[in-house]
């Protein structure tokens, strides 16, 4: 039990890790905090939090693995490597899908709530 708990603490400093010294995971973390104020200011339904919860863990997944792949990287080819490029290419590119897929849910979800808020003013 004490290692189950203590496995929990190693998750929580990765995360302050990520938190403290990426730039793009705040900014990550700024989104989903805005997504949550603006799905409850809009009174989203349960099905559309559900979609926004799985998209807010996509992305902050994505980019926590991308960030763990280029501290690794780092580490094992300090050097110009074409190998190494390529994997810090497609851990970005992870990144991009994930977010892509989020920005499309949240317009899908929001917009139409947005215009008729704005067709009612
Ligand atoms: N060791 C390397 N060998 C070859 N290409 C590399 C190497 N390191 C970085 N690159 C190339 O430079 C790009 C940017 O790498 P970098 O490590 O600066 O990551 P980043 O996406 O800018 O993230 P961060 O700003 O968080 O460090 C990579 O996507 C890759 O194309």
């Amino acid at each position: 039990m004490k290692k189950f708990i203590r496995g929990f603490g190693y998750a929580f400093s990765g995360l302050a890790h990520a938190a403290k010294t990426q730039l793009n995971f705040r900014v990550h973390l700024v989104a989903a905090l805005i997504s949550v104020y603006t799905g409850y200011a809009l009174h989203i339904a349960a099905n559309e939090w559900l979609w926004i919860g799985f998209c807010i863990a996509l992305v902050l997944m994505a980019e926590l693995l991308n960030t763990a792949l280029e501290f690794l990287t780092d580490l094992v080819s300090p050097e110009y490597n074409k190998m190494a490029g390529h994997v810090k290419d497609m851990g970005a590119a992870a990144v991009v899908i994930a977010a892509l897929f989020a920005l499309v849910a949240g317009a899908v979800i929001f917009l139409p709530k947005i215009l008729l808020l704005i067709h009612a003013a």
